[in-house]
């Protein structure tokens, strides 16, 4: 009765009138069956054919019952306004996200608002500007490779299948592990079956209006994982006061001198950032999250599409350096060239590791959309990046095809440049205030192990099972794995 006055009261309209609603939405219950019965990967399909057959960049409204009134937008305009108008007199995550995702990212950036999202974002940013991503490049990335380079050369010798999503997370994993807590992690630590447990349930909460029922009648697994990723951030904080604190015995009282922009991790520019110890904590999990399965799933999905259109393998092979020489890649500009960022791109409109997004409307007088849609305080608004990676409005009627070309732009003298698309047409790394902070590690690090994977071994995929699926998660991780048979190629000498 409550929710029902309070519909009453805070209904959505445009130009005096409610807004449609999609084919099959039922009286009370409205859209709510299909958000809690079907897979996350089957909603994001549902999202794209809605967007496609149905109503293009018209906003419609989609009701879940027990939950705020809410709208779903496709249109990079209306897109590109709710980006920009981030913050309490416009949208930002509100109750809605921060109940659902507390359990696991509490204070840390992805949850957090106001100043203690602003102290994170700062000591972030300073982070990603320093030369880590050099350091990265020439130092981290070929020491973790280094691990599955044996895993593939003996998988080639042996005829072993090779579970490529599980090897590009154990490097993800490794690589995040020494960017946010400067340590060795590795995908068997407790602490990572824990947070993938964690994450996937997190993920559900946004489909399920009953979440809480759950977590309260059946939550015991939930929250010892939970339990178990809150334990090793407080550790891991606890270790790099203590190391600060032998390295610098004298700065104790005043720890703001971290100025070293080329070495130290995250957790000390955070530690230098935020005086709360168990705010660093939770934000050290949240980059490590933000980061580890995005980019292996970029990765995932990357090699299986090249290896679905073999004749494209060759877009990275044409341009990689000569082997081994990992200083090649020492100007980063040069190991993003194109074609490979072309890829990359391209991959991640299709499979965006982030498929599916939501704000809230913070200004408690409600807003006005540019396409005149009316939100009082606290509707929610959806836009699902799968669907508008699949949009034949925004990328034409070939919008369901792996087309790196679409990317490239020739001059004159034929040379080639990465085609601009903005963050409201290509939503992938979210944009305005809180768009993604690591998207130029992403790109980089995604194409630096592609490029590293084709050059020394070829791939086949063990069961051709026609059109991959994604699993329930809060990314976009590939259903089953991808299984190959790899052998060693045949580059010519250079
Ligand atoms: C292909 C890989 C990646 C994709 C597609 C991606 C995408 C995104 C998206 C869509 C958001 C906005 C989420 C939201 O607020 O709802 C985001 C935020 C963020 N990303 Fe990424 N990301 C990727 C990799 C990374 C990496 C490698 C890092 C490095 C640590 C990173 C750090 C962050 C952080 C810290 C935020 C929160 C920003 C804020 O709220 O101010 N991401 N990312």
């Amino acid at each position: 009765v409550k929710q029902l006055a309070y519909r009453r009261s805070h209904r959505i309209s445009r130009h005096g009138r409610s807004l449609r609603t999609p084919p099959g939405t039922l009286p009370v219950v409205g859209n709510g069956l299909k958000f809690l019965l079907l897979d996350r990967q089957t909603l994001f399909d549902w999202f794209s054919e809605v967007h496609n057959d149905v109503f293009g960049f018209e906003t419609y409204e989609i009701s879940v019952p027990t939950l705020p009134p809410g709208i779903v937008i496709s249109d990079p305009e209306v897109l590109e306004f709710v980006m920009k108008k981030e913050g309490s007199e416009g949208f930002g995550k509100g109750p809605f996200f921060e109940e659902r995702s507390w359990h696991l990212f509490g204070h840390g950036i992805i949850n957090a608002s106001g100043q203690l999202w602003k102290m994170q974002r700062k000591a972030g940013n300073k982070f990603f500007a320093g030369s880590h991503l050099q350091v990265l490049v020439d130092e981290v990335f070929p020491v973790f490779w280094q691990r599955a380079k044996e895993e593939l050369d003996e998988a080639a010798e042996t005829g072993k299948v090779v579970d490529m999503e599980e090897l590009y997370l154990e490097f993800t994993t490794r690589v995040m592990g020494r960017v946010a807590f400067g340590m060795d992690l590795s995908n068997s630590h407790p602490f990572s079956a824990a947070f993938d447990y964690a994450s996937d349930l997190t993920g559900l909460r946004f489909q399920n209006p009953l979440w809480k029922v759950n977590y309260y009648l059946f939550g015991h697994k939930f929250r010892k994982a939970v339990s178990i990723v809150k334990s090793f951030g407080n550790e891991i904080v606890r270790l790099a006061v203590c190391r600060r604190d032998l390295e610098n015995p004298s700065e104790k009282s005043n720890p703001q001198t971290n100025d070293d922009e080329s070495g130290g991790d995250l957790v000390n520019m955070l530690l230098d950032a935020v005086p709360e110890h168990h705010v660093v904590a939770d934000s050290a999990i949240n980059f490590l999250s933000a980061g580890r399965d995005t980019t292996a799933n970029s990765m995932t999905w990357m090699l299986h599409l090249l290896l679905e259109q073999p004749s494209l393998t060759n877009y990275i092979t044409d341009e990689l350096p000569p082997s081994g020489d990992f200083h090649t890649y020492a100007s980063l500009s040069t190991a993003l060239t194109p074609k490979s960022h072309a890829v990359f791109l391209e991959t991640l409109r299709l499979y965006p590791p982030v498929p599916f997004e939501l704000k809230q409307t913070l200004n408690s007088a409600g807003m006005t959309l540019p396409d005149g849609t009316v939100l009082p305080h606290e509707s929610v608004i959806v836009w699902c990046p799968y669907a508008y990676g699949r949009s034949k409005k925004i990328w034409g009627e070939d919008a369901y095809e792996f087309n790196p070309e679409r990317w490239i732009e020739r001059t004159g003298d034929e040379a080639e440049k990465l085609k601009v698309r903005s963050a409201a047409e290509y939503p992938v790394f979210n944009g305005g205030a809180r768009s993604c902070l690591g998207k130029r590690m992403a790109e980089v690090m995604g194409v630096w192990v592609l490029s590293e994977s084709l050059r020394e071994w070829e791939f086949e995929e063990v069961e051709k099972v026609g059109r991959r699926r994604s699993r329930n998660s809060l990314t976009l991780p590939m259903e089953g794995g991808l299984k190959v048979r790899v052998r060693k190629r045949n580059m010519p000498a250079l």
